[in-house]
Order: structure tokens, then sequence, then C-alpha cells
């Protein structure tokens, strides 16, 4: 069957003097609360859902020109990883919009009348700003919690991918005009956008730039969720499957060119098993792209000539040796998966993100030391990766912070859409993706409900105060502490137990024995 012909409008900036009316209409629209009522935001799941079924072949060729996206990662992970946003928003928003009932052990006895609960209400009209390396997914997923949770969006697709944003513009028509508006552009509009009172904003992006939402935003105190980068390590000990440990790697640093966030900047290895892990990477490479890289319909190329040059600065810098690939060729935009040995921490290919095919290797003499060096290069990066042992495993774990981490293998536990997302403090704020999506647009507004009938047990919080009503009240929801002043746990022993038997005991620590 002859392929349909495919037509992308050409990529345009939206007019900065209209930014601020459809940022306007869009705050309006939130305050008729149509966007609220959950069928509301069923339809516009469902139209959105089938907005990128029938767009599929708009959004392959416009993947593939702005980054040369295989059609089989555009299918599987942003086209399919989409739609099954979708699904499951759509699948559980009745759920997750209850009431969530408080009950045990945060509401005592004696509150337990007054209907104390947690309403999920939107929170209003939110910007969403997005990166380059998965254009239509990071721009729409969590535009998909943002209309689970109700509420109405700007969204301001990465001008770096102009194939895709047009895309996108042709996505949102298919919903609510007043609920959702999209901008193009690249920093004058941002800052447009960013001049306007949003009740959340969503940036994923660079720390660089994620510091300028962040400082902006405070000035009118917009809470914000900012999903950043980091210099991610994997820790490889001499206990792990070298083999498989250099095959995942490898997966993580060959797909979308490596181009994703989360994936491993350098990789620290214990000296024994360096050469094996290089032997075993080279046999890797050779089995992913058995006619050469170059020549494999799988590989994404960079995005543009500006990080080509970045990626290729950060090799030319590298007082390193190259170990497996190294080819380049700049008119096509392709690097290949390129693996580093090098011999200082302080070497470019370390101290950069890479955010592409590009990775470091640093032999180490054992974990403690793997792990002093982690955390003196970036302490809270977004991943990291662990092949060991499982004590070592968990010493990693324990003695290393990160945004998300996985076990024996590469950003597995960002590899699922409906399971939380997010860094940890300079690789992020917040997290998103299944039910933390509908959660970070929700505001959980506690509520309580005080029955008249109650008034005269209510006597306690009236003036004039009456001692005997509030040693009542306490006596009824007290709990007796079971450590003593030294922070000790003590249990009841019998002294205790005949002070409550013949009244002599007040349930204090007095009485206690130390454990
Ligand atoms: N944690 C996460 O989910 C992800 C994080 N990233 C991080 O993003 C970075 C690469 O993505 P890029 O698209 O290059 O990020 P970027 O920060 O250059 O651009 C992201 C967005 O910010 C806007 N922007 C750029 N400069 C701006 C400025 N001065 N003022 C206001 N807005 C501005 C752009 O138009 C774009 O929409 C890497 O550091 C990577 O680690 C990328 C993807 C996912
Ligand atoms: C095949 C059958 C079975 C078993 C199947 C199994 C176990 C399949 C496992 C598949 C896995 C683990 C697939 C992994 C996919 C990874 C993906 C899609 C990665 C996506 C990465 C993304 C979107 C990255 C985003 C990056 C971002 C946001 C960034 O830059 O930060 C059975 C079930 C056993 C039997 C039937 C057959």
């Amino acid at each position: 069957m002859a392929a349909t012909k495919v037509t992308i409008p050409e990529y345009r900036e939206t007019a900065l003097d209209a930014i601020p009316a459809i940022c306007q209409k869009v705050r309006d629209t939130f305050q008729t609360h149509k966007t609220k009522d959950a069928e509301f935001r069923l339809v516009q799941l469902r139209k959105l859902y089938w907005a990128l079924v029938d767009l599929t072949p708009q959004i392959k060729e416009a993947l593939r020109k702005d980054l040369g996206k295989s059609e089989y990662e555009t299918v599987f992970t942003e086209i399919d990883w989409l739609k099954n946003d979708c699904m499951f928003q759509i699948r559980h928003l009745k759920n997750f919009m209850k009431d969530e009932k408080l009950g045990s052990p945060h509401v005592p006895l004696t509150y337990s009348f007054m209907n104390y609960r947690i309403k999920k209400d939107p929170i209003g009209a939110v910007l969403i700003i997005s990166a380059y390396n998965y254009p239509l997914h990071l721009l729409l997923s969590p535009f998909v919690g943002a209309i689970a949770a109700g509420c109405t969006a700007v969204l301001k697709p990465t001008e770096m991918a102009p194939h895709t944003a047009m895309v996108a513009v042709e996505i949102l028509k298919r919903l609510d005009p007043d609920a959702y508006a999209i901008v193009n552009g690249a920093i004058p509009e941002t800052t447009a956008l960013l001049d306007q009172k949003w009740d959340k904003i969503l940036y994923t992006g660079s720390a660089t730039v994620g510091a300028i939402i962040a400082k902006k935003a405070a000035e009118t105190l917009t809470p914000v969720c900012l999903e950043l980068g980091g210099r991610n390590p994997a820790f490889v000990t001499k206990n792990a499957n070298i083999a498989l440990a250099a095959r995942r790697l490898l997966w993580g640093k060959a797909h979308n060119a490596g181009q994703v966030c989360m994936s491993h900047n350098y990789i620290l290895v214990e000296r024994e098993v360096v050469d094996s892990l290089i032997a075993h990477l080279n046999e890797s490479f050779r089995e992913f792209f058995p006619n050469g890289a170059k020549a494999s319909p799988d590989l994404s190329r960079v995005v543009n000539a500006r990080h080509f040059a970045r990626l290729k600065k950060m090799l030319d810098n590298t007082k390193g040796k190259i170990v497996m690939g190294g080819q380049m060729d700049e008119k096509e935009l392709f690097i290949e998966p390129t693996a580093v040995l090098v011999d200082s921490m302080d070497d470019s290919m370390v101290q950069e993100e890479s955010f592409g095919p590009i990775f470091s290797i640093f032999p180490v003499d054992n974990l403690d030391q793997a792990l002093g060096i982690a955390n003196k290069v970036h302490r809270t990066p977004l991943t990291l990766f662990s092949f060991g042992t499982k004590d070592e495993n968990n010493k990693v774990l324990n003695e290393m912070l990160s945004g998300g981490a996985t076990i024996n293998d590469s950003f597995t536990h960002g590899s699922l859409g409906t399971v939380p997302f997010g860094g940890v403090g300079d690789s992020g704020w917040g997290s998103y993706r299944g039910k933390a999506s509908f959660d970070c647009f929700t505001h959980h507004r506690t509520v309580a409900e005080t029955p008249a009938w109650m008034e005269a047990l209510l006597r306690v919080r009236y003036m004039p105060y009456d001692w005997a009503k509030l040693r009542q009240m306490a006596r009824l929801s007290e709990t007796a502490p079971n450590f003593d002043r030294e922070g000790r746990i003590v249990r009841k022993g019998l002294g205790y137990w005949l002070g409550v038997i013949f009244g002599l005991g007040s349930g204090s620590a007095k009485g206690y024995e130390r454990v």
C-alpha cells in the first residue's frame, strides 16, 4: 500500500501581543467551572486519544524530521505512551475524583462525627512548558494529568522540535478551544507566558532555565513542578553480571540517541572488571547495530547543530580514550553511541551533562570510593543505576539520593507511565505520571462539616473556659507515651498494672520499666 502523503504546517510563533488574551481566555474558562465536570474531562481525554490515533502519520513524520526518531520509538514512547496515559486517566478518573474520607488514625473518636474528608479540587489554569527530546510525550503527558484534574491549560512546546509543535497545534484543535490553548515560540514567547498569572507551572528542561522559571513564579507565589536533568551515575561492581550490565547500559544510551534526562552520564566500575565491561559494551554495540550505527534505522539523530557542537566539544576536550564508537557526521547530526575511558573526574565527559549518546567510564577501587565520587559530582541526580549484589545495591540506595533509581538495568523505573516520575533537590521538584499526574494538578482540600446536633458536645471550646471539660476530653483523646525522657522505649511493668488496678497509676511513663 502506498504511504499517504503527510503535510505539516510550517512552524509559526504565536504573536507576542496575542499571548495575554490567550491566557486570559483560559483563566476565564476555569472560572466558568465547566472543566470541573467529570464528563467534560472524560470527553476531552477521549478526544485526545482519538486525535493521537488519527494524526499518527503526522506525528511519525514530525518526529522523524525533528529528531530522526525511528517509527518504532515514536510509536513506543510517544504515541502509545500518550494513548496509554489517556486510557489510564479515563479508566480511573471517577475514582481519583472521589472525596477521601478521613478516619482513624487521622481523626480521633471525639472528632469522628465531623465528616473530615479530602476533596479533590482542580488547581486552576496551568502552564506546561516542555523540552525537545520527547517533544510530544513531554508536552502531552502532563497535559493529560491537567485535563484529568479539571484544569484549563496553556501548552508551550519546545521550539527545537518545530514540526512536532505544529502537529500539537492540530491535536489541540480537536479539544475545547476555550479551555486549552497552545503558544509556540522560544524565549520571548515563554517570557510573555511567565508574565501571566498561573495557578501552577510544570516545566521540563534544563536546570538553568528551571531556575529562571522558579524565580519568576516565586514573584507571584505560583507553585511549580520542575522536571530537570542531572549527571546520573551508574555503579558496576565486580560481582555484577558484566555482560548484562553492558547490554542494558548501552540500551540506555542508544535509545533516543541518549537524549534522555534519565540516562547515565558516567559509569563507576570496579577496576578488576573494566576490560570486561568495555569488551561487552562493544559486543552489544555490534549486536544492536550489525551494519554499523549510521546505517541503523533505529538510532535517532542529535536534535540540532548546537547540541551536536556541544557533544562534539565534550569529546574534543576529553583527556580520556574512546573505547567504543566515536564516529560522527555533522551533516547528518549523527553521533555513534560512544564510551570514553577517563582517568579524572574533572574530565569534560564527567563534568557536563551528556544528554546524548556519549558517556564515560571511570575505574574505581571499590564501591565506597565510587559513592564518594558520585556524591561529589552531583549529590541529587535525577537517576542512578546499580549493578552488584543485593547488599551492594542496597548500599548504593542508602548512601546516595536520586529522583528515581533502577537496580540491574537502565531507567526501568522511568519506563512505565503509571508510576510517579520526578527529581529531587536540583534535579526536580514534584512528580507526575499515573495518579501523580492527577495529583500534580489537584489541590487536596481538607473539608470538615459540623452537625448542628453536636453543639452540646462542643462546650469544651467555648468561653467561659472549663478546665474540667478540657481534662475530660484529654482523657478521651490522649495516648500515653511508651518512651521515657531519654527517648528509650519502655514497657509496662508490674508497678504500672498494679497502679491501674488499684487506681494509683495515671497512664504516664511513671511505673514503666526500661526495656
Ligand atoms: N526531568 C525530565 O523529565 C527531563 C529533563 N530534561 C532536561 O532538559 C534539558 C534539555 O532540554 P531542552 O529542551 O534543551 O531544555 P531547555 O531548558 O533549553 O528548554 C526547555 C523549554 O524552556 C524554554 N526556554 C528555554 N530558555 C528559556 C528562557 N531563558 N526563559 C524561558 N523559557 C526558556 C524552551 O523554549 C523550552 O520550551 C536537559 O538538561 C535534560 O536533562 C529533558 C527531558 C526530560
Ligand atoms: C513478551 C511477553 C511477556 C513479557 C513481556 C515483558 C516482560 C516485557 C517487558 C518490557 C519492557 C521492560 C519494556 C521497556 C520499555 C521501555 C520504554 C518504553 C522506555 C521508555 C522511555 C521513556 C519514555 C523515556 C522518557 C524519558 C524522559 C521523560 C526523560 O528524558 O526524562 C509476557 C507477559 C511474559 C508473556 C507474553 C509475551
